[in-house]
């Protein structure tokens, strides 16, 4: 059997940070480094004071202060992890390309290839190389080719582990999750990391298959995901025109078991850094195996999301007696979901992007995320010059203060502590008529309609 004593993970990012903390957590016996170029970031990760560390995950500070310092290292030595390492996990980003063939749509494969050559280069033993970031299916075969021909005769088995934890649970997630996905080719090295897990999760949930399907299996599982938000927020729009309720359409489809309850909850568009990006990813491998079909069903998840961001802008300046010009619209949240200071994709970048090309002026309240972030969100669109951006936005933390002389509120994002605000108070406040736009189906409709408001939710 395969021992394992030393871990090295690359990219110590939301999936690379978390994961380790709890496989370094179940198995105090391996020692487990993370890895990163980026200085900033482990030296948060090394932070004293655990309120720094560089991702907010509930619960995610305590397993830190376990492990770090005990079996759990963060460090910007990557090449000495890789040396040291009998397993190195491969956890750095694959956005979508954003130049060259399949720009807009392929996963950006040159962060993963970097560290392919480095370990070719610097491994002197043999080596498990696991991909845990999320890639297309058949990367292996490209990782497989590069270690093999760059690396100094050692051996390289090559795994594929995706990962499915979602931001805002990752650590429940990673603590119990409904499986562990394992693809390889040896079972010597499928066994070794089937080991790791099954020091916490039960051997049913472990499952392994070829590498092609763990790699294939994970654009899926998104695909799948996306999809059923976006096909609820296309009934959402056909609640409105009909008097339905999507609330109630969801509930009363969502109890036939064959359907489930899960991921029907209809939004003003699904966010964050996979869903988009893996789904383009699986439309672009499609169209390069010549399915223009598959490619056309699964593009249209990103079309219908798309199009909800969009509509629920024009519906505030619709509603707002189409015009917004001048206006200060507050925003309630900035995060693609809650419980994370993720904004990746978040639908409240592009709904603001909407309202100020219309000339509106927004003011952002959210709990978790810094001006700085919300700034970089709005120029990194290049819609605008980052003055402007400056000029018409601007970030406050205080969510009462974010609605003072607001003509509307919109909501971005589902946090908890939205729903137990003075909501009398916030309407004193505002102008008149106070419009609220509910883009998560998350205040209390008969409540908010009884201060005064004027109330618009999704699909209702
Ligand atoms: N965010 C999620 O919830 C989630 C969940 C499941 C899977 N994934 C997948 O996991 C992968 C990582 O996602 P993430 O959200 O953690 O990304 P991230 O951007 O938060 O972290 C990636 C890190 O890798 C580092 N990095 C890049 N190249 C490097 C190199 N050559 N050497 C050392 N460090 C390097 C970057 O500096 C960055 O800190 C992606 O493929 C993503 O699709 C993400
Ligand atoms: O019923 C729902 C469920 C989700 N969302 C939105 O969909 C987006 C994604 O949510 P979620 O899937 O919970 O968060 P992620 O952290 O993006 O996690 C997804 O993407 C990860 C990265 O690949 C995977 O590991 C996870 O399994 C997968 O759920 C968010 O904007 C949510 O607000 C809805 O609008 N309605």
């Amino acid at each position: 059997m395969r021992k394992i004593n030393k871990i090295a993970c690359i990219g110590a990012g939301y999936v690379g940070g978390p994961t380790m903390a709890v496989i370094a957590q179940r198995n105090p016996n391996i020692d487990v480094t993370v890895v990163d170029l980026n200085a900033i970031r482990i030296a948060a990760w090394n932070d004293a004071d655990l309120t720094k560390l560089p991702i907010y995950e509930p619960g995610l500070d305590q397993i830190v202060a376990e492990a770090r310092g005990r079996n759990l290292f963060f460090s910007t030595d990557v090449e000495s992890a890789i040396d040291q390492a009998d397993m190195i996990f491969i956890s750095v980003n694959t956005p979508t390309k954003t130049y060259g063939k399949g720009k807009g749509q392929a996963a950006d494969l040159k962060f993963i290839e970097l560290c392919a050559r480095q370990i070719a280069r610097v491994a002197t033993t043999d080596k498990i190389v696991v991909e845990k970031s999320t890639l297309p299916v058949r990367t292996a075969e490209a990782l497989k080719s590069i270690l093999h021909n760059t690396g100094n005769n050692v051996k390289f088995d090559i795994l594929s582990n995706p990962e499915f934890l979602a931001e805002g649970t990752a650590v429940s997630d990673l603590q119990n999750p409904d499986r562990v996905l394992i693809g390889g080719e040896s079972q010597e090295a499928i066994q070794a990391l089937v080991n790791i897990y099954a020091t916490w999760v039960p051997s049913e949930r472990i499952i392994t298959t070829n590498l092609w399907s763990s790699e294939l299996s994970k654009l899926v599982a998104n695909a799948f995901l996306a999809q059923r938000v976006s096909s609820i927020n296309a009934i959402s729009e056909l609640c409105e025109v009909t008097g339905a309720d999507v609330n109630e359409v969801a509930h009363a489809i969502g109890m036939d078991s064959r359907i489930g309850s899960k991921f029907l909850k209809a939004s003003v568009g699904f966010g964050g850094s996979c869903f988009q990006k893996d789904i383009l990813n699986l439309v672009y491998i499609a169209k390069s195996y010549g399915l223009q079909e598959v490619a056309d069903y699964w593009e249209q998840v990103i079309i219908m999301n798309d199009h909800q961001k969009i509509r629920f802008a024009d519906n505030i300046i619709k509603t707002l007696y189409n015009t917004v010009n001048g206006k200060n619209i507050a925003f309630l949240g900035w995060s693609f979901k809650k419980d994370t200071n993720d904004t990746r994709e978040s639908a409240a970048i592009y709904v603001a992007d909407h309202l100020l090309d219309e000339q509106a002026t927004i003011t952002v309240y959210d709990p978790k995320v810094t001006a700085e972030q919300i700034y970089a969100d709005l120029d990194y669109l290049g819609t605008r010059t980052s003055e402007e951006n400056r000029k018409l936005v601007k970030v406050v933390n205080d969510p009462y203060i974010a609605c003072q002389d607001a003509h509307a509120i919109a909501v971005l994002t589902e946090w908890d502590a939205f729903k137990t605000y003075n909501w009398k108070l916030i309407y004193e406040n505002m102008y008149k008529p106070a419009f609220v736009f509910d883009g998560r189906n998350l205040l209390d409709k008969k409540q908010l309609n009884e201060i005064g408001f004027q109330f618009y939710s999704i699909g209702q």
